[in-house]
């Protein structure tokens, strides 16, 4: 028998194990649908946004700490809010760079085993117990990903959404990977040992933008953003 579950992840994902939470199936997709409902009703009124994700473990004083920053107050200034994971790092520097130019800056957590605090820089501010239910909200409410260096957790938030393009879940929806220096090794083994191979499609790479500039950025997210709008529901 495996010890009380520490988070309702925790509790959800290890049924081979009989987690001993005393809860049963019809208890967890109830937490499940009011989770997805309350992040529903949240961020139904946010307006247009971008969902930034980047490592939890950078400090103040890394220069990409600043880039993150700056890169959001240009997405800022172009009119959109900016959702993050809500932690520190590189989401706590986005949070900043959106509230420096008065844009909304929303910071999606999750619970997690060890102990962790949304950053100070939100005026939107939930937590989830599941991440798939946070990866959710990430998608639906925003216009494009951009893309800050991280590890394991950015990784997946950035896979998850080339999966949706790539599958035609998503049109028209950005994935801005920000820092050659970063990226561009990544970038290089898709194109040589995915693509080339043909594990992906001719051109899927392609659906990756790297770039280091602020206003390229945000110019490139707003043209992707008239154009889903022109395009019409999803
Ligand atoms: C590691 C520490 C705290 C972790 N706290 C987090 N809070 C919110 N969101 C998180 C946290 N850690 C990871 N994430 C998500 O994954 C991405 C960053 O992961 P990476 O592995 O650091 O690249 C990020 O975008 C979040 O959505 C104590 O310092």
């Amino acid at each position: 028998m495996t010890p009380n579950p520490r988070t309702a992840d925790e509790d959800l994902l290890h049924c081979l194990h009989a987690v001993g939470s005393g809860d049963g199936d019809g208890e967890r997709v109830d937490r499940i649908r009011h989770e997805v409902a309350t992040g529903f009703a949240t961020l139904a009124s946010i307006g247009k946004a971008v969902s930034v994700f980047g490592s939890a473990r950078v400090a103040h004083d890394d220069p990409r700490y600043e880039l993150a920053r700056r890169v959001t107050a240009e997405l800022g200034r172009a009119g959109f809010a900016v959702i993050t994971g809500g932690g520190p790092g590189l989401m706590e520097a986005a949070n900043r760079g959106a509230r420096d130019v008065g844009a909304t800056s929303v910071g999606l957590g999750v619970e997690l085993p060890h102990e962790q605090h949304l950053n100070n820089h939100l005026d939107v501010a939930l937590t989830f117990r599941y991440f798939f239910a946070r990866k959710l909200m990430f998608v639906r409410y925003a216009s494009a990903f951009v893309v800050m260096p991280g590890g394991f957790g950015t990784l997946d938030e950035l896979f998850e959404a080339l999966t949706l393009v790539q599958t035609g879940k998503i049109h028209e929806f950005p994935v801005v990977l920000v820092g050659h220096h970063h990226w561009g090794g990544l970038v290089n083994w898709l194109g040589e040992a995915l693509e080339a191979n043909g594990f992906t499609g001719p051109g899927d790479t392609d659906l990756l933008v790297v770039s280091d500039e602020p206003e390229e950025i945000a110019a490139l997210v707003q043209r992707c953003h008239l154009r889903q709008i022109a395009r019409g529901p999803r």
